[in-house]
């Protein structure tokens, strides 16, 4: 599992251990280990042309001192200034391990075989100043391997969120822990592959974000025993589909015979198209409440303008509500259900939900998903470039998934995904395991289809056995 604390709970772990440490030393460590990492990337640091991007703060002067390492192992090492001030330590070391100042940013940084961005950590507010922004764009228009110190400059740290320019990096080396914005989007995509370098913070047991590993999904993945029975691995019941939207029934089917319930009950008008797909479903007419015993209900791809969630609601099972479900949907009516409630809204229909633009929710994500889980009382999984699940307890970690592709931006991928989650709540997982779990798979199974070129939503959905292998081979 990969965790992250916000950065009030990092600056309070840091200055307890500061309290402790001699003055300086919380900094060599974060130097040493963002040195160690550079050398790494550059392969060979004799003659690598190093060129340091230094801002006002601490920030500025972890990236002095790694450049001053690399000097003192043959870099040519060059900072360039761009705050009011600099830290005074770090300038001093790299000027005595033989670097330099540089007058001219774009001088130096178009021949820099690595650039170490120490504009802003955790301190930075905003978006990056004109004259940083420039600098940026050269960096990234470079050869360079961009790499960011603790955080990519003018992201948020604590909410992913990007309020203008932003620094892209190839690879981010963090201090500590992981924080929230480093593995939520629009962030994280400017943050590259991300590397922890410890430096012994003591952190509270419960993180603020957290992100599944194949390690914790195979912990979770529901296993047959020897006794089982199709009944006793759960039925999950599918409502989903209508005259006009057939298909979104039969691939919410194809996700739920994939997730690890013993059988799945369909119901409703589409019966025909799913049994033609899949001829192990268990079909009926309708209502719902007439079709048999279920252990979870999913309600909503596909329905149309009639959904009808409220006998499906007043059921005593978990429920999963997805799509035209989502619409009419009330908070007092989730809040007073006496089993979990799970929603799977993308931005568009969180937004509706929220009573806001989508682009707010877009871009800030984590809040959205968090407000929604706790209007509605029930598990929010919240679809889109960083699919994030937050449970109805505000001090439970909202989970970020790591997986995914841009390509599952494609219709019916999350028919696909709503099928999933709601066969592994009828297998027994809790619910925000059964929406992290899902959205795990749903993105592994979406980057093995897809290798880089388009794919369909049924190829993300015959692509879910592989995915479960991965993550338990
Ligand atoms: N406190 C510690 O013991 C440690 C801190 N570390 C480093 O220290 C960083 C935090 O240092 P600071 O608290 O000094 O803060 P930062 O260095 O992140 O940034 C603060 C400085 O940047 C300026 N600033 C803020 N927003 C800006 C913007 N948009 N554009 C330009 N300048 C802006 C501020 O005026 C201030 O001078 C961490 O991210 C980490 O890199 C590490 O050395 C580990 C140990
Ligand atoms: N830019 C993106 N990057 C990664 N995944 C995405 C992106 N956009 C959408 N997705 C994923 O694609 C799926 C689309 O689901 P959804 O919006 O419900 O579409 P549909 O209703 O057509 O099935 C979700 O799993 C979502 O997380
Ligand atoms: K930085």
């Amino acid at each position: 599992m990969r965790s992250a604390y916000r950065v009030e709970t990092v600056r309070a772990a840091e200055a307890e251990l500061m309290a402790r440490l001699p003055g300086g030393a919380l900094m060599q460590r974060a130097a040493a280990g963002l040195a160690a990492a550079c050398a790494g990337l550059l392969g060979r640091v004799s003659g690598a042309r190093v060129v340091l991007l230094v801002g006002s703060g601490d920030n500025g002067g972890d990236a002095l001192y790694a450049g001053a390492r690399l000097a003192r192992r043959g870099a040519g090492v060059s900072a360039v200034l761009l705050g009011s001030r600099a830290h005074q330590g770090g300038l001093a070391a790299l000027t005595t391990a033989g670097g330099r100042v540089a007058d001219d940013p774009f001088a130096v940084v178009p021949r820099a075989d690595l650039v170490l961005d120490g504009i802003t950590g955790i301190g930075g507010r905003g978006g990056l100043r004109p004259e940083a922004a420039a600098v940026a764009r050269a960096a990234r228009s470079s050869q360079a391997v961009v790499v960011a110190v603790d955080l990519p400059s003018g992201v948020d740290a604590d909410t992913g969120r990007v309020a203008g320019e932003a620094v892209r990096a190839d690879a981010t080396v963090t201090f500590g822990t992981y924080k929230p914005g480093l593995l939520i989007d629009p962030a994280r995509e400017y943050a590259g592959a991300l590397r922890l370098v410890d430096i012994g913070l003591a952190l509270p047991p419960v993180p603020d974000v957290e992100a599944l590993q194949h390690a914790d999904v195979a912990r979770l993945l529901p296993v047959p025993a020897a006794e089982s029975d199709k009944y006793r691995r759960g039925v999950v019941g599918v409502v989903a589909g209508s005259a006009r939207y057939p298909g979104a029934a039969v691939l919410a089917v194809a996700g739920a015979l994939r997730g690890g319930a013993g059988a799945v009950r369909y119901v409703g008008p589409a019966g025909e198209a799913v049994l033609a797909h899949y001829p192990e479903t268990l079909v009926h007419g309708g209502p719902p409440g007439k079709a048999g015993r279920v252990q979870a209900w999913v309600i909503g791809p596909g329905l149309g303008d009639t959904p009808g969630v409220e006998e499906v609601l007043d059921s005593d099972v978990p429920v999963l509500v997805d799509a035209d479900g989502l619409r009419p949907l009330d908070p007092a009516a989730v809040r007073a259900r006496s089993a979990p409630t799970v929603l799977t809204p993308h931005a568009g229909e969180a937004a509706a939900l929220l009573g806001v633009a989508r682009e707010e929710v877009e871009a800030a994500r984590l809040d959205a998903v968090r407000e929604l889980a706790g209007r509605y009382g029930a598990t929010v999984l919240l679809k889109g470039s960083t699919t994030l699940v937050a449970a109805p307890d505000a001090d439970v970690p909202v989970r970020a998934n790591p997986t995914g592709t841009p390509w599952l931006a494609t219709a019916g991928s999350g028919d696909v995904l709503s099928g999933l989650a709601g066969s592994l709540l009828a297998a027994g997982l809790r619910p925000r395991d059964a929406a992290s779990v899902a959205a795990y798979l749903h993105g592994l199974a979406a980057r093995r289809a897809s290798r880089s070129a388009p794919i369909a939503a049924h190829d993300v959905a015959s692509a879910l056995p592989g995915a479960w292998r991965d993550v338990t081979g």
